[in-house]
């Protein structure tokens, strides 16, 4: 087993009504569920799913199999909000075949009308034997009823195949639902003796090859990359996930001021949509030529870390990116805004007693008031290490 498990966010502080279901239909972690058959195709699943990485908020990641005498007989996964779920793609794919077949999928099929209609009763029509779930769905329209309708229509269901890695691949998801805010993950890259840059501001780059396109695979996982005007003044970044066909997040730039540069390559590049979050009546002019740019533009009555995840959730996302430099993310920390960290530390040492350190003044005075991570692991890449952790659960 993982000497490090990583278990979804939800893990600490889920409402009543998903603890209630955990103790009924969902066992425990880290028990493990189901053979190494069902281990197998709940990891397809999950493989099935990841091929929408990116573009399914506020739906969850969802990939689904159906098997037949021990063979796939249809697949399919949810490849965006409004189109039909994946238990859908894979069933039509199975035709006929789905009489008397087991499905596997990755979150317990839905039971309510939403965009669109009940997989439990798609899969009772279907007449499938047996369900196989890797986790109970949080949403509390879902929580728990797809799995006693399928069972009351006489359906076998096992619960909890993989479970972690399940929770692992939604926790913006679950955490969108179960806090009503997207999942803020802060990322920053820093040398051995703790600078994200030199005194004189120059940080192309910190990380070796490697850890860069972990970043651009992080950054196509998330709906957002939210970063401050100083970065855009200073490193002029493009905040895309640099691979041809890829899903790239929204970028999101917070500036009260608005005095950023007219020709930053946020504005100057197409690939991905860019948004500017502002306070009311900032620089109109330059909101004009912004705008013409193609940028769009939001005034907030505050701008606050804590207001911009507030308008990220209604815009219905799920995983958000802070690349900002440790100003910025010492507020959103401080506010709430952020819940996993992602430290990329490379083996340099470049000194500098004034050099920026990736988190700014947290208002601690002493080794007691530390944030200290939990769920903390780490791993090489390249020459670097990654370590990753949640901050405590108290401030979700
Ligand atoms: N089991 C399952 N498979 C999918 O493919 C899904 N997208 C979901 N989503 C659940 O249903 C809610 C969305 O419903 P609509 O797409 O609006 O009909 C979502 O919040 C999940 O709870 N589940
Ligand atoms: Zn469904």
């Amino acid at each position: 087993m993982d000497k490090f498990p990583v278990i979804a966010q939800a893990g600490a502080s889920q409402p009543n009504n998903i603890q209630q279901h955990e103790s009924s239909i969902q066992p425990s972690a880290p028990q493990r569920v189901g053979n190494d058959f069902d281990v197998r195709m709940m990891q397809r699943c999950l493989e099935l799913a990841r091929r929408a990485l990116g573009r399914t908020s506020p739906n969850p990641l969802v990939g689904a199999v159906v098997v037949k005498d021990g063979e796939i007989v249809g697949e399919g996964f949810h490849p965006r909000a409004g189109e039909p779920h994946a238990e859908v793609f894979a069933l039509r794919a199975a035709g006929e075949l789905a009489r008397g077949a087991t499905v596997y999928v990755n979150l317990e099929p839905c039971n309510h009308y939403g965009r669109t209609p009940p997989c439990s009763e798609a899969l009772i029509a279907a007449g499938v034997a047996k369900v196989v779930v890797g986790m109970v769905d949080p949403n509390p329209l879902v929580g728990g009823g797809g799995i006693e309708r399928l069972r009351g229509a006489g359906v076998e269901v096992l619960v909890g195949v993989e479970m972690a890695a399940c929770q692992q691949l939604n926790e913006g998801f679950v955490h969108r639902i179960v806090h009503k805010k997207p999942l803020g993950i802060l990322k920053y890259a820093m040398t051995l003796d703790g600078k994200i840059a030199t005194t004189s501001g120059h940080s192309a780059w910190v990380t070796n090859p490697s850890a860069r396109g972990e970043v651009h695979q992080l950054r196509a996982a998330c709906d957002a990359v939210i970063v401050g005007g100083n970065t855009v003044r200073r490193d002029n970044p493009y905040l895309t996930s640099h691979q041809e066909g890829v899903h790239n997040p929204l970028r999101v730039v917070m500036s009260r001021q608005l005095d950023l540069p007219v020709d930053a390559h946020l504005w100057e590049t197409a690939e991905a949509p860019t948004l500017v979050l502002t306070q009311v009546g900032a620089n109109p002019d330059f909101q004009k030529l912004l705008q013409q740019k193609g940028v769009e533009i939001v005034e907030l009555a505050s701008l606050t870390p804590k207001t911009v995840m507030s308008h990220l959730y209604d815009r219905g996302f799920c995983s958000v990116l802070w690349e900002c430099g440790g100003t910025l993310a010492a507020s959103a920390i401080a506010q709430g805004a952020v819940q996993k960290i992602l430290a990329f530390i490379a083996p340099k040492i470049i000194g500098g007693s004034h050099a920026p350190t990736p988190v700014g003044d947290l208002g601690f005075d002493t080794m007691t008031e530390a944030l200290i991570l939990e769920r903390v692991r780490w791993r090489v890449v390249g020459s670097d290490c990654l370590v990753e952790g949640y901050l405590p659960s108290l401030n979700p």
